[in-house]
């Protein structure tokens, strides 16, 4: 544990100074520093290569940046710089392209109910040793309805459409009654009304407790419930701000180095390219 025992509910939910992280010769996060507040719903925007993945991985504990020369931690999550990743787990829930490749491999088969409670264990499906207790399955079948996925019950992970499994991915998430879920990219995949209708429920977990970090390249996915707005580009924090002063023709210009028109659509934001 860190000497730092300031209280995670009143503490930021991440608070990263100058964080750089190297891989090979390349600097891919160049002293980036970020502030967000607990219950800030947030999303990172970036083009392809900006430092998204990275950014998230340095979150999760997959990575580490490079030590700072006066020895102070460069991130901190709930105002802790030290954290088990189990425990950190069930406080920030994060559902990727890569963990939905592992719960859906073919090799390994999954049903739908066992990917969701073996979260209890921190392990992939069921085994022996794992008792689950009425609680447990309770509240799993409580996060599967809170994403609309408990029709999926009984079917086995690799046969359900990138949506479905994403929605259960989700509920694995849930299970623990996170404060933040980290989303990278959790719209691949879905046509534009599955899209949309994945949108409306990612909108009804905003406004019911759960603070939203959605990773995307794309304007079109910004909730209208989130408006903070972090933009990287090349490994650097661009701009940080309200989706109004962030989302600006000029802004996504600089950011994605092509000439881009924002306009609004009722409650979301558009973007196009000449
Ligand atoms: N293991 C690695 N070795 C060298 N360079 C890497 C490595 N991983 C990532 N990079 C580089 O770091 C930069 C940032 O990559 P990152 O995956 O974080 O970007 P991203 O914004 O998530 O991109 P995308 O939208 O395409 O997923 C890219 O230029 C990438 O080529």
């Amino acid at each position: 544990m860190s000497p730092d025992t300031t209280h995670p509910e009143a503490a930021p939910l991440l608070d990263i100074h100058e964080a750089s992280v190297q891989r090979g010769e390349r600097l891919i996060l160049d002293r980036l520093s970020l502030r967000l507040a607990a219950g800030q719903h947030t999303a990172i925007l970036g083009a392809n290569g900006s430092g998204k993945s990275t950014l998230i991985r340095l979150i999760a504990r997959q990575l580490y940046p490079l030590a700072r020369k006066d020895g102070q931690p460069t991130i901190k999550i709930f105002g802790r710089d030290r954290w088990n990743v189990s425990e950190l787990r069930s406080l920030i829930g994060i559902v990727s392209p890569v963990v939905q490749g592992d719960y859906t491999s073919e090799e390994s088969p999954l049903e739908v109910f066992d990917a969701v409670v073996s979260s209890f264990f921190a392990a992939r499906g069921l085994w022996v040793n794992h008792q689950i207790t009425e609680p447990m399955r309770q509240r799993s079948l409580e996060a599967l309805a809170q994403v609309e996925a408990s029709h999926l019950i009984g079917r086995e992970m690799a046969s359900l459409s990138t949506g479905e499994a994403r929605r259960v991915l989700i509920a694995r998430a849930l299970v623990h009654r996170p404060r933040a879920l980290l989303l990278d990219e959790p719209c691949t995949g879905l046509d534009p009304a599955s899209r949309r209708r994945f949108l409306e429920s990612l909108r009804q977990l905003a406004k019911h407790s759960v603070t939203l970090l959605l990773v995307t390249h794309h304007v079109e996915e910004i909730l209208p419930e989130i408006d903070h707005v972090v933009l990287l580009r090349e490994g650097r924090l661009l701009r940080v701000g309200s989706k109004a002063s962030v989302l600006t023709g000029g802004m996504l210009t600089d950011a994605f180095g092509m000439q881009v028109h924002v306009e609004r659509r009722g409650e979301y934001y558009h973007a196009s390219v000449d």
